[in-house]
């Protein structure tokens, strides 16, 4: 095996589904040489060189670096710049070069000096200026700072010298002759000006796919006899068209006005192709070679707490800076729940209510004491006058804003107008067929059919149903007073049946109280969500997150820094989200507040867990949002928290107490309301499918991201 050889790379095929983008490519990159690859956009160069990195997987063929397969030696000696920056936007030049010294473990000390030297040697600022405040040239130039700063043995940049000026660009290539000569540091590079790479000791010219030939730059152009790579590239790829076109029946002669000078090429290719295969030959005798399944896998360590601490620093760094995201977990909780206190499942007020009022005008009973509308003589005997007025005052509650009528007619036309939501209509005789009710009694058949009658909206069932029901419990407080200003038996006015006692709340209590449990575990549980996908998918498509695991960060180590920095965040926001509800809106609770704090609390981290495994699949906010949109609305809506779950049908009520917001709603209710403990079935049920929530989604990330590294 010839060890001088850093990079080898054979036979290596690669698709993306029916497209092949590299097509059995054969490449030998010599130690401490400068090996510039060539061609145009698209012809695959940055498939090849996340190939040789790792990053991507090959179908077919074998890739070598260093003669190793194993990948420890990867992350340290490699220094790979990605085409986009792929840097933390709310870093600092410093910062960046801080942050991948230390994933590389150098220390503090010489990550300064490297810092001082970098800044020169590629003119950058040095006024604190954060990331995306710089232009375009610049961020590539903090990115190419940031892959020297440990001195890698090997260097792979794809395309560093876009857009940086002339003069830069000669002392960027000066600087790489300088490392490859005097440190011996090999240099793959990509490029789009053809001419600066005649400095590499050798260039693959590479087209369609394929590498069109292999060799010194100089060589190249006495063998084609060019005044340019330009030119060579050019012939080189006639000449593959060439050949493509001899295959088809018909186009030889085409091919044959190709030129003398395709033919030499020609020739010059098939030696170079052979030239290759037997360096491969020669690898082959060595069995330490990285097959497609071992190029793949991440050599280091699982767990480095330098790594880790330098990652927990970056999160730390770009949240304090970035004043959006570290607003949003503070300021969300207290405005969707303002905005639920304030206009969810209270009773509605001042509703508009008509009153029609055949027995007595408004001005009348305004005038009127309401006390003097029944008036007791005799023992059995019980003069009522003016009722009606004393009913219209009963009705004057805050759900109703009474509105009077003359005619039934017009608050007929009113209600079909939509301008009232109901009306009442009262009997001219009112007070005569009460007083008759009371004290004669009055067979069914005696009765008027417009005694008072009720005219209803119910096309908004929650209003119409109200007033329904708070009409009539008005006018039984209404009937059992006039029973008892006539001194009768106000027992005759109920039903003989009674609700004893009221466990666990009381008819009174508001709509609200049911809603309040189901309302914070879905709050908290797509606030762990949107968070974390908001996080981590910002990371994933700026390239961060395949950066730092090219320089050496592990999957764990990369998921452990985003949970432990969210689950303390999700601790501030559950505790908000306590104090606002239970302190500052006073919402009542008889439970332990640990174990509704500790419900709540799990309820984000199991969001938490949902957009961690969103985020891995997802490539780009878009997908993900997509995703949480389809989670949320079936979720909120099968859950029974706008809706009691017992309304659902017995079969489906299985499958929906196993979503994660059901039966831990349940709990938190049953905490709230009933001072159920940990140790009741309830509670346990509700903290056991939140548990396998977190495991289930965890695991299946776990498993998601083993799979595609
Ligand atoms: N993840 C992907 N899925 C599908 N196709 C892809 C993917 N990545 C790259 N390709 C396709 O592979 C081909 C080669 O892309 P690649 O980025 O390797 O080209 P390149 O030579 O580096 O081009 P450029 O110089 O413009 O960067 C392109 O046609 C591109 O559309």
């Amino acid at each position: 095996m010839n060890d001088q050889v850093a990079i080898r790379v054979k036979d290596v095929q690669k698709s993306y589904g029916s497209n092949h983008i590299l097509k059995k490519i054969c490449l030998n990159v010599q130690k401490g040489s400068i090996y510039g690859l060539l061609g145009s956009s698209g012809c695959g160069k940055t498939t090849l060189l996340s190939c040789i990195i790792g990053r991507n997987k090959i179908d077919q063929g074998e890739i070598q670096v260093f003669g190793k397969k194993s990948s420890a030696l990867l992350s340290s000696k490699v220094g790979y710049m990605p085409q986009g920056t792929s840097l933390v936007r709310d870093f600092t030049v410093k910062d960046s070069i801080y942050f991948f010294g230390r994933i590389y473990n150098v220390d503090d000390e010489i990550i300064h000096q490297r810092y001082e030297e970098l800044v020169e040697l590629l003119e950058l600022p040095k006024d604190g200026r954060f990331i995306k405040d710089c232009s375009g040239g610049t961020q590539r130039r903090i990115s190419f700072a940031v892959t020297l700063v440990h001195k890698p043995e090997l260097l792979i940049l794809d395309e560093p010298t876009v857009g940086t000026d002339p003069i830069l660009r000669d002392r960027v290539w000066k600087y790489l002759l300088k490392i490859s000569q005097e440190d011996k540091t090999t240099v793959i590079i990509t490029t789009h000006y053809i001419e600066e790479t005649r400095q590499a000791n050798q260039i693959g010219l590479m087209r369609d796919g394929k590498i069109l030939i292999e060799e010194n730059p100089e060589k190249l152009l006495n063998m084609y006899n060019c005044e340019s790579l330009e030119e060579v590239y050019l012939i080189l790829s006639k000449n593959q068209e060439f050949a493509k076109n001899r295959v088809t029946v018909g186009e030889i002669e085409e091919g044959e006005h190709a030129g003398n000078v395709g033919d030499t090429a020609q020739s010059q290719l098939s030696i170079s192709s052979r030239e290759t295969t037997e360096a491969f030959d020669e690898c082959n005798a060595s069995t330490d070679v990285l097959t497609t399944e071992e190029t793949t896998k991440n050599p280091n360590r699982i767990f480095a707490m330098h790594r880790f601490k330098a990652l927990l620093e970056k999160n730390w760094k770009s949240l304090r800076r970035n004043h959006l995201a570290s607003i949003f977990p503070v300021l969300m909780p207290g405005i969707q729940v303002l905005c639920f206190l304030i206009a969810i499942g209270r009773d509605p007020t001042n509703v508009p209510f008509g009153i029609v009022n055949e027995e007595r005008t408004r001005d009348f009973c305004k005038h009127f004491e309401v006390n003097q509308s029944v008036v007791r003589y005799g023992e059995w005997d019980c003069h009522i006058n003016s009722i009606s007025c004393r009913f219209v005052d009963f009705l004057n509650i805050p759900l109703i804003e009474e509105k009077f009528y003359d005619s039934r007619s017009k608050a007929m036309e009113d209600l079909k107008t939509g301008k009232l939501y109901g009306f009442v209509h009262l009997h001219k005789n009112l007070s005569k067929l009460m007083e008759n009710r009371l004290t004669e009694g009055l067979d069914l058949d005696d009765l008027p059919d417009e005694e008072i009658q009720i005219y209803l909206d119910m096309s908004s069932l929650q209003i119409g149903g109200t007033l329904k029901m708070r009409i009539a419990e008005r006018y039984q407080e209404f009937h059992k007073q006039v029973h008892e200003d006539c001194n009768f038996l106000s027992g005759s006015t109920q039903l003989p049946l009674r609700v004893e006692e009221y466990f666990y709340g009381d008819q009174n209590d508001e709509f609200i109280i049911f809603m309040t449990p189901g309302i914070v575990t879905t709050m908290i549980y797509f606030m762990g969500v949107m968070m974390t996908c908001v996080i981590i998918l910002d990371e994933k498509c700026e390239g961060i997150w395949d950066r730092s695991i090219v320089a050496g960060v592990t999957s764990v180590e990369l998921s452990l820094s985003h949970l432990l920095f969210q689950t303390t965040f999700m601790g501030f926001m559950a505790l908000e989200l306590v104090v606002l509800v239970f302190f500052c809106f006073q919402q009542p609770y008889v439970g332990s507040l640990w174990l509704i704090y500790l419900l709540i609390y799990l309820q984000g981290l199991a969001g938490i867990v949902l957009g961690f495994g969103i985020s891995i699949v997802s490539d780009s906010h878009v997908t993900a949002n997509i995703l949480v949109s389809g989670i949320f609305n079936p979720l909120v809506l099968a859950s029974g928290i706008m809706w009691p779950a017992e309304a659902i049908n017995e079969y489906l009520l299985y499958v929906v107490k196993c979503l994660p917001l059901s039966l831990p709603t349940t709990a938190l209710r049953n905490v709230i309301k009933k001072g159920l403990t940990v140790c009741d079935s309830d509670t346990l049920y509700g903290f056991g499918i939140l548990c396998m929530w977190i495991v289930i989604c965890g695991v299946l990330s776990i498993f998601y991201i083993k799979r595609k590294q």
